[in-house]
């Protein structure tokens, strides 16, 4: 499903990863590492959000050659996602909505199952961290991308949110076969714990 190939970050001289290969079939997988390890790092090369040396394939598309069809199989929630203050989450939603092409149905369904019906009318300078987090989740679920990738999804989350956020991963993954990337430095709910598998970020390189 996502391949890896001769994988380099480098952050001013210093060798932060260095994956010469790593494959991965479709599923829900976990990475963790130390602080500073890499992990955050990873996941935003994955998204499509730094640039990198190497290659990455998603569904035989290259981010490097073909990065439009690569990113439409991708959904991103980044660790501490900002928005433009002066726009509102249905600004947001609405603009995904195009890109994606997004049934009207998912988005309600969509606002409704995060929660954010009382404030997305509202501009994000007024949100607090958790309804910023909220709408960054929600985002990322549009369009049911093969691949979503969540940078510590919890955090700054209420613990009901967690067991929301958890049952939303199983299901996307039980019904629609949907992988998902994920790091969290907190514990995730046990039903969620028993269906992922754990990557480890270390010596800049990954272990399975
Ligand atoms: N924009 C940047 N410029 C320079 N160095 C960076 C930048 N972003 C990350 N780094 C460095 O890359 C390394 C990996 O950082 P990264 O944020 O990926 O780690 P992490 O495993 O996600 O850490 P944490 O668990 O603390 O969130 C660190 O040494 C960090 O200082």
């Amino acid at each position: 499903m996502l391949q890896l190939t001769q994988l380099r970050k480098v952050y001013q001289g210093k060798v932060v990863l260095d994956i010469p290969s790593l494959l991965l079939d479709p599923g829900i997988f976990w990475i963790q590492g130390a602080n500073g390890s890499g992990k955050s790092t990873l996941l935003k090369i994955i998204a499509g959000m730094v640039p990198f040396e190497g290659d990455i394939t998603f569904k035989g598309s290259s981010l490097r050659h073909s990065p439009l069809i690569y990113r439409q199989h991708i959904g991103w929630a980044a660790a501490e996602p900002l928005y433009p203050p002066f726009m509102t989450g249905m600004d947001l939603i609405t603009l995904y909505q195009r890109i994606r092409k997004v049934p009207q149905k998912e988005i309600d369904q969509l606002i409704e199952r995060f929660n954010v019906g009382n404030f997305i009318k509202g501009q994000a300078s007024a949100y607090s961290a958790g309804m910023t987090k909220r709408l960054s989740l929600l985002l990322a679920f549009m369009g049911d991308p093969a691949l979503i990738i969540l940078d510590e999804p919890l955090t700054t989350l209420d613990t009901n949110s967690f067991t929301l956020i958890s049952d939303l991963i199983l299901e996307a993954w039980q019904k629609k076969g949907t992988s998902f990337l994920m790091s969290s430095h907190q514990e995730l709910d046990t039903n969620l714990l028993n269906a992922q598998r754990v990557l480890t970020v270390i010596n800049q390189s990954i272990v399975l």
